[in-house]
């Protein structure tokens, strides 16, 4: 039996099909990932705080908003407002910032993450890792769906694991992009406990989101030889 979480990327979703699919997903999953990019840390623009209003009319569950923004401040503010249950800052736009917004973030109750692209060791991180509620391993560089999984970035996932029991840290572990049937037995075998899934993991694999559901825990199960629970 697997408790992995899996956690839908909606910027990938069919905006056409909102309603839908939040509703049927509602039922399904623990969290959704709010990919908020501000097409200066990376060249795309996608979702906004104001999407977290919108799902918040037809949904209690947690939002986790993955912040690829060059300036994580003028977000986190915004963020905080909406008490917005996880807010994931980019470690490459931290410097001289970390611990006050890490201090912000959790002085409003809500629960501060930081996430490395592919070429960030998880080293840049151990002054504050204690203070972490989650750290998310992007497998893939931030920005865009349909990119490249780079199967290296696996070793920190499995190293943030063994840190975690050692230090007896309490972070949640994430990874972000290409997760999907290609892939699923790998990242299963570096071992975090949310799988962030889009495009190719979930939603484009067919017009209803009931079956793209069925489509997905059935590639887990074929590829890993876990039931989820
Ligand atoms: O952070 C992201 C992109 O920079 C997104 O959360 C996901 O990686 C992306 O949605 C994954 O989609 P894919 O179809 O699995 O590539
Ligand atoms: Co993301």
């Amino acid at each position: 039996m697997s408790n992995v979480e899996f956690s839908p990327s909606l910027m990938t979703m069919d905006l056409d099909k909102f309603k839908e699919q939040i509703t049927f997903l509602n039922k399904q999953v623990g969290s959704y990932h709010i990919d908020i990019m501000d097409g200066h840390y990376v060249p795309n623009i996608t979702l906004s705080p104001w999407f977290i209003e919108e799902v918040r009319k037809i949904s209690s569950l947690p939002m986790s908003a993955h912040l690829m923004v060059k300036d994580p401040s003028f977000w986190v503010q915004q963020l905080i407002t909406l008490k917005c249950e996880w807010i994931c800052m980019h470690a490459e736009v931290l410097d001289g910032l970390a611990f006050r917004l890490i201090d912000q973030i959790q002085d409003a109750g809500l629960k501060a993450g930081v996430v490395l692209n592919p070429e960030t060791p998880i080293e840049v991180i151990f002054p504050y890792i204690e203070r972490l509620d989650k750290i998310t391993i992007m497998t893939v560089d931030p920005g865009f769906a349909g990119q490249r999984f780079i199967e290296s970035t696996l070793d920190k996932i499995t190293a943030l694991r063994e840190l975690r029991v050692e230090k007896d840290y309490r972070y949640v572990i994430e990874m972000d992009g290409s997760s999907n049937r290609q892939s699923f037995k790998r990242i299963d075998q570096a071992g975090p406990d949310i799988y962030i899934v889009g495009r190719s993991g979930l939603f484009g694999l067919d017009e209803s989101i009931e079956t793209s559901w069925d489509m997905m825990v059935q590639d887990y199960q074929e590829m890993t030889g876990k039931c989820l629970g």
